[in-house]
């Protein structure tokens, strides 16, 4: 596998799509050596517009690609396998998984023991460049996990870890964008509450989000000592952290998190 590669996604949703303006919002490669694929085209007319092949055939695009990139439910998932196994070739394609609660091992089942498979978490913020992505593999090779990782490098950062701990990436990763999204839209309807119109509310409560992001990102830093800089003795900010903690900020986001990631390891095993 090399980066001039062409690339089918199958399954284009919030993901596949997410990966694909991604990798050519980053130069990864260029629109036309990705296929997307989907069982409905009728949804497709904006990405044809903007130059990715779109196809229905998952047989054929894979036919046509040499990384091939699942990324639909995992109730749908055992169809899709079932409809390209002919046309995988181990010597020829690289599978990399995106869809959760899915091992290496159960995608091999149905593709054959000799295929190359890598799982990857990302998470929608891979659009812009800024996902975080957890990869994992058990068979394939180096020089393909570093190619997996260069991929997913050009949009965002990457972290190699256990296939063990893929559920729990899952969770803290990828479902981890709406956690903490929600935890944005909750402080601008604080800002509401204190007298902000909506919109100045939510534009504060993001640059306040995102301040707080990169004060630990640029100084590689630990929360608490930053949070020991903002409460001042006596002050209104631990006042109003520890009125959260008597309501369980932390343990909610600690329980939510972790009821994810078991949610996420059944996910395939329920729907099979
Ligand atoms: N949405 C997210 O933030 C993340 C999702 N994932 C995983 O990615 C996978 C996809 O998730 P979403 O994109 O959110 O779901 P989605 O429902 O938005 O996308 C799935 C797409 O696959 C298409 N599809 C289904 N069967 C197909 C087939 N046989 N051939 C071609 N296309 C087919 C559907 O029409 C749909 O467009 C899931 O397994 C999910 O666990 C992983 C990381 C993040
Ligand atoms: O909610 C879900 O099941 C998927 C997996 C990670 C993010 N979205």
């Amino acid at each position: 596998m090399d980066i001039t590669s062409k690339i089918a996604i199958l399954g284009s949703g919030n993901i596949g799509m997410s990966l694909a303006k991604g990798l050519v919002k980053a130069n990864y490669t260029d629109a036309a050596s990705i296929t997307l694929t989907r069982r409905n085209l009728q949804h497709m007319t904006e990405q044809t517009a903007k130059g990715f092949q779109v196809s229905d055939q998952n047989y054929r695009a894979v036919f046509g690609a040499s990384i091939v990139i699942i990324a639909v439910l995992p109730q749908q998932l055992n169809n899709l396998l079932e409809e390209i196994a002919g046309a995988i070739d181990p010597e020829k394609h690289l599978v990399i998984s995106v869809v959760s609660g899915v091992s290496c091992q159960d995608v091999r089942e149905k593709l054959g023991n000799n295929v190359q498979v890598v799982r990857a978490m990302p998470n929608t913020a891979i659009a812009i460049g800024q996902s975080m992505t957890c990869i994992a593999t058990d068979n394939a090779t180096p020089e393909n996990l570093d190619e997996v990782t260069a991929m997913f490098e050009t949009v965002g950062s990457v972290v190699t870890i256990n296939e063990d701990l893929m559920t729990s990436a899952t969770a803290l990763c990828a479902c981890g964008i709406a956690f903490f999204l929600r935890a944005i839209r909750a402080a601008s309807q604080g800002g509401v509450e204190i007298g902000f119109h909506a919109d100045e509310a939510l534009k504060m409560a993001v640059q306040t989000a995102k301040g707080a992001a990169d004060l630990l990102l640029l100084n590689h830093s630990h929360p608490e000592p930053e949070i020991d800089k903002v409460t001042s003795p006596k002050g209104c900010t631990i006042a109003g952290l520890n009125e959260m903690e008597h309501h369980g900020f932390s343990s909610s986001l600690i329980k939510g998190i972790k009821l994810s990631a078991t949610k996420a390891g059944g996910l395939y095993k329920t729907n099979e």
